[in-house]
């Protein structure tokens, strides 16, 4: 049975179509990662399958129960575990009291104390959350969304605004999520994260399903590549040698994006027979989002 379980849902504003059909399966202690351009659909997507807006149609089947309209049981908020924007806590509460309000709506899940200690903030725990800086609060934010001790977690940009460290302390925390059976939906702008944390990655662009395997899946859906070389050729030279789409210059190394890698490689050898330190590698998850999400169509046929 998956924790969720969507099934070509759609959502349209007046005549804009946001959601085209989306299909998504999760199971426990997986990690899906939601990646798409700005006004994707993704925060749509979380808020039809919470129940906060009405998807027009499709089928949301939560831990195997078919979802009617926008209204969750009881039992099932017991299991659900959102983290909410920052606007959405009172200011003028202090980190332990927002921590005890929120422990007092479960029957099973953490106490107030525990869920300050999930949150790191023992030393601000009298603090007005208003008074907590942008990365604590998001660490707040977080532990409040496992106030339940839930089966399946969103999180939506969860480490917006958060320093190195508070971001790596995050992911940590998935990991453990994901250790103890926790279904994690994410969605983020940072690629690196998506690249540690997520077993699946789905983009959606313009509400669309355009691909959607493992980050290393992903990656291999674009035949870009990477060519690095030390090369007496000019710029020009180079930008015109077959399949060569972008070329950065780092020191004495030619960095080159490459659609037709091999018949890029053969060219540079005939112009230029003094070429060092020649490497090919394929394109980071970047690149390969960039592709995907600025040229859609030639990818459609791949999405899983
Ligand atoms: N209540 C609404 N009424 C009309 N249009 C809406 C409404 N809510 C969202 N939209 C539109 O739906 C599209 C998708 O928005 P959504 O917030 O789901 O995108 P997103 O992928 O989460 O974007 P971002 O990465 O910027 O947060 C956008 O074009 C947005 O303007």
């Amino acid at each position: 049975m998956f924790a969720l379980d969507v099934k070509r849902l759609t959502k349209a504003y007046d005549a804009t179509t946001v959601l085209a059909g989306v299909d998504i399966q999760l199971a426990a202690g997986e990690v899906l990662c939601i990646l798409g351009p700005n006004g994707a659909g993704k925060t749509t997507f979380i808020s039809a399958i919470l129940g906060l807006i009405k998807a027009d149609s499709g089928e949301i089947n939560l831990f195997g129960e078919l979802q009617q309209g926008s209204t969750r049981s009881r039992a099932l908020r017991q299991q659900l575990g959102v983290m909410m924007q920052i606007g959405n806590l009172s200011a003028n509460l202090t980190v332990f009291e927002q921590c005890d309000l929120f422990s007092s709506y479960y029957v099973h899940g953490y106490s107030a104390t525990e869920l300050v200690a999930l949150a790191g903030l023992e030393a601000h725990s009298q603090q007005r959350f208003g008074r907590l800086s942008g990365g604590q609060k998001q660490r707040l934010l977080f532990a409040l969304a496992l106030a339940a001790k839930p089966n399946l977690v969103f999180l939506d940009e969860p480490t917006l605004g958060m320093d190195v460290e508070a971001r790596r302390a995050l992911w940590q925390q998935v990991q453990q999520l994901k250790q103890q059976g926790v279904a994690v939906v994410l969605t983020t702008h940072y690629l690196e994260e998506a690249e540690q944390l997520a077993d699946r990655i789905t983009v959606l662009n313009q509400g669309v399903v355009v691909a959607s395997g493992s980050p290393a899946e992903l990656k291999a859906l674009t035949h870009y590549k990477v060519i690095q070389c030390e090369s007496t050729l000019t710029d020009q030279a180079l930008l015109t040698l077959p399949g060569v789409q972008h070329l950065q210059r780092e020191h004495s190394l030619c960095i080159l994006h490459s659609s037709h890698a091999e018949c890029t490689v053969k060219a540079l050898l005939l112009a230029d027979d003094s070429v060092r330190q020649l490497e090919i590698r394929s394109v980071g998850l970047e690149q390969a989002f960039l592709q995907l999400t600025q040229n859609d169509t030639t990818h459609k046929e791949h999405a899983a």
